[in-house]
């Protein structure tokens, strides 16, 4: 079984085909690379993976099963969690109630049970609770647990939206330009957070990224797209070195 296969994938907006036939496959728990220019259909690829789109054609094949079209709730239950390339936290609730809020499609409890605050819905509360502040301690943010997230830093609201992400206990998850605006120092805390995560979890991570630093050091295998179509495919030395993707990062001058 692999993780994660995906053929043909073709999404059109009218008369703009934004993905064309993308083909990719996680065997197992790799940390791979999504990277193209602007507007290359990189996170067009992710919306339709984590079910906010459904592809004009192509298949996704998740853990055996078909998952083209399903809802993003259904899809993240099955075992895919994303962040977004702009921050989307509840602003107005903590750090801690954002990251419970995320395990709601896995509640365990109905509305009686929590009505009646039965021993159903005391457990449940309870075992999301111990997942929820189990991962703020793993990640070094349980001291923020009664914050609001837009009072802390942004280096900080990152790593709290990749908190709640990996809440859900994914198996694949999908980081969409987890370093956009960040500065260098918490570049660097990044890098280290995102492999500490891949070993620590072991779970597969799929990367968009156009700081290179980023990519180079922690996929080990890349995919580059322009224009919606895969035009080159490697690993981070093969592709630093591929004529295809200097031309379209740098235009033909720089070959
Ligand atoms: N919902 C939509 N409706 C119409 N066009 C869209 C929609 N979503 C994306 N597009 C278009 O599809 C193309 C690919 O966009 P996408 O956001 O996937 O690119 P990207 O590679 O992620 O770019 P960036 O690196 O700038 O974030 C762009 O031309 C974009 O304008």
């Amino acid at each position: 079984m692999s993780l994660l296969k995906i053929e043909g994938l073709t999404q059109k907006f009218g008369g703009l085909t934004a993905v064309s036939d993308f083909s990719t496959h996680f065997q197992g728990n790799e940390l791979m690379g999504l990277i193209g220019p602007n507007g290359a259909g990189k996170t067009t690829v992710f919306n339709i993976v984590s079910g906010f789109y459904t592809p004009t054609r192509g298949n996704i094949i998740f853990k055996d099963k078909p998952i083209n079209g399903l809802k993003p709730h259904v899809v993240t239950g099955m075992g895919i969690a994303r962040t977004f390339q702009n921050i989307r936290l509840w602003h107005d609730m903590s750090l801690l109630d954002n990251i419970l809020i995320s395990q709601h499609h896995n509640l365990g409890y109905t509305l009686l049970d929590s009505f009646l605050r039965n021993k159903r819905y005391v457990d449940n509360e309870h075992r999301m609770r111990t997942i929820a502040m189990d991962l703020l301690e793993q990640l070094d943010l349980i001291q923020f647990k009664d914050e609001r997230p837009g009072n802390l830093p942004y280096g900080v609201q990152r790593k709290i939206e990749i908190a709640r992400a990996l809440s859900v206990k994914p198996d694949l998850l999908l980081l969409d330009e987890p370093a956009a605006g960040l500065n260098s120092a918490d570049v660097q805390d990044l890098i280290k957070l995102i492999a500490w995560i891949h070993k620590e979890f072991n779970i597969a991570i799929w990367m968009i990224e156009h700081q290179m630093a980023v990519v180079m050091s922690l996929c080990s295998w890349i995919q580059v797209i322009d224009f919606g179509k895969t035009i080159a495919q490697g690993t981070p030395e093969e592709i630093q070195s591929n004529p295809a993707v200097i031309k379209a990062y740098l235009g033909d001058d720089n070959i």
